[in-house]
């Protein structure tokens, strides 16, 4: 099993905010030890401290030879961050970024070609184990490194392998950003049960275990969410009404979506360049 590997040779995790540490959290609930761990991050949080007296190494030199080294620092900051890993190149870590946008030519521009480098684009359902994330490799990266980088993002969740970088552009807007277009729904139901006359924090709770309820359906049903819209819809009745608004050719949620994850996939490929 590679993460034996991780408990030999460590884990190097630099920067540790809203996603490393969702990460974190499940790497150690999947039985990695703190000690295996090094965590390079400015502002460590309460959690990151407490961790540290039960071993995790916190903003020290990093192992000589850890096994990977996850770069989750955001974007903007990437170039500033990685002279702190950067020796890493020099052995056999396997580098695995969670970036939005940052390509791996960017990565093999400052680390090395040689280096084995894997782009990953998880999502904050990890932090409950219920993540997915898509990974890709450079050249360098053999079967070894995706396996391992594998085998650490299934600590929190799925992940599925892709072929074609560019599609991580898509996938980002799709997946990787996804889950906050669910908890805008959340609260743009909650604000429409509220117009209604609602209690907000009655309405709050209708929609947020309505959303839960059916994202639990929809993974576990044998049919498919086409076939689920279907059985809520009545003929004639309230939800018919509702999805002539919202299936609207023009104005509904498909065209709305559309733009949204556009916009996304854009932003993307700019932070990429
Ligand atoms: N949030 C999400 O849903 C997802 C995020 N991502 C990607 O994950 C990465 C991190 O995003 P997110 O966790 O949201 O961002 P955060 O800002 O929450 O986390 C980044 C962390 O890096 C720290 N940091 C900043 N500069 C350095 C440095 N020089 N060395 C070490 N650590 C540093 C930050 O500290 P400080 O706060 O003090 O600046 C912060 O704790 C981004 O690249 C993003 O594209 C990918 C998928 C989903
Ligand atoms: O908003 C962002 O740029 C990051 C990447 C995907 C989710 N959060």
């Amino acid at each position: 099993m590679s993460l034996e590997r991780i408990d030999r040779q460590g884990l190097v995790l630099l920067g540790c905010g809203k996603m490393g540490s969702a990460m974190l959290e499940g790497w150690l609930a999947r039985g990695v030890a703190p000690s295996s761990i090094s965590v390079i991050d400015p502002y460590p949080s309460d959690r990151l401290e407490s961790l540290a007296q039960q071993g995790l190494r916190l903003n020290e030199a990093p192992p000589k030879d850890p096994a990977i080294c996850i770069l989750a620092v955001k974007p903007q900051m990437m170039t500033d961050a990685l002279p702190q890993i950067s020796d890493l190149a020099q052995g056999g870590t396997i580098f695995l970024s969670i970036a939005a946008g940052s390509t791996l030519a960017y990565f093999e521009r400052v680390l090395g070609d040689k280096a084995a480098i894997v782009r990953a684009m998880p999502n904050t359902p990890a932090a409950v184990g219920r993540g997915i994330t898509a990974i890709v490799g450079n050249g360098a990266a053999g079967a070894e490194a995706l396996d391992l980088a594998e085998e650490l993002l299934q600590a929190v969740g799925q992940t599925v392998r892709i072929e074609d970088e560019a599609q991580m552009d898509a996938v980002t807007a799709v997946s990787g950003s996804g889950p906050a277009y669910v908890f805008h729904m959340i609260e743009a139901m909650a604000a429409a049960g509220e117009a209604q006359g609602l209690d907000p924090e009655l309405a709050m709770t209708l929609a947020r275990a309505t959303v839960a309820g059916a994202g639990v359906l929809a993974e576990q049903a044998d049919e498919t969410p086409e076939r689920l819209r279907v059985n809520v819809t009545s003929k004639g009745g309230t939800t018919a009404a509702a999805l002539a608004v919202l299936m609207d050719d023009q104005t509904g949620l498909a065209q709305l979506m559309r733009r949204a994850v556009n916009a996304a996939a854009d932003r993307s490929r700019e932070l990429g360049e």
